[in-house]
């Protein structure tokens, strides 16, 4: 299978998930496989990291696209993008699916498994939420109001992945949860998106800063 020449849509994103999967894994962010991350090609399909691959040392090789689901559908559907038929795309492509069908205008996800996500998840579940406190870097997601009361969604991580991502489709598909770009797994990790790549990767890194505040500060509530 040959990968499609430089400057297209397809190499581009493939380099650019390459740079940033190898930066969220010096993070830790990454390890032994975990997280996947995936970039829009264009209107209809998004490219996408193969399963169990090392994310500190990505290749060309270890992407495949895929057609975009329509909202409310469980999409696993092959794209008219070239693709070797031997790869299999991420076990949690449907979560991305749901998030392309839900949010417009999202240009790329990004799931890692972040550790202080977790610890949160695990404090919070009770809640439903964590709350995210440190009004500075809020910012770092886009919420510039005085005083904001931004609280990240928690999931239960259901063993079968498809559930999971039925419940947060049903949360996106009402367009007032589209604020916070991202949702959190219990004990597992979260998911952040953005318009562009760029965006997705500043999201990331904010809600890192923001669970290990959360975290360190003690602050469930
Ligand atoms: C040790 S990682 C377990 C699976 C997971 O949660 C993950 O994020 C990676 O799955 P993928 O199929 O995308 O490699
Ligand atoms: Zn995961």
């Amino acid at each position: 299978m040959s990968y499609p020449m430089h400057d297209t849509p397809y190499s581009t994103a493939a380099e650019t998930m390459i740079r940033d999967a190898h930066c969220f894994y010096e993070h830790g962010w990454l390890l032994g496989t975990s997280g996947n991350l995936s970039v829009r090609l264009d209107d209809t399909n998004f490219l996408i990291t193969a399963s169990g691959r090392d994310k500190g040392r990505l290749t060309p090789d270890d992407f495949l696209a895929r057609e975009i689901a329509r909202p409310g559908e469980r999409g696993a559907n092959s794209s008219a993008y070239p693709t070797d038929p031997s790869l299999k795309p991420s076990a949690e492509e449907c979560i991305h699916q749901a998030i392309y069908a839900r949010v417009p205008g999202v240009g790329a996800v990004y799931h890692v498994h972040e550790p202080y996500s977790a610890f949160c998840s695990e404090r919070d579940a009770n809640l439903g939420s964590t709350r995210m406190s440190s009004a500075e870097m809020i910012k770092g997601l886009g919420i510039w109001e005085a005083n904001p009361r931004v609280r990240i969604p928690i999931f239960a991580n259901h063993a079968d992945v498809p559930a999971i991502a039925a419940e947060v489709d049903a949360h996106l598909s009402d367009p007032a949860n589209h604020k916070i770009p991202g949702v959190n797994i219990r004990n597992h990790g979260y998911y952040a998106w953005g318009s562009t790549p760029f965006e997705a990767k500043r999201h990331v890194e904010t809600f890192a800063y923001l669970f290990r505040y959360s975290w360190e500060l003690g602050n469930g509530a």
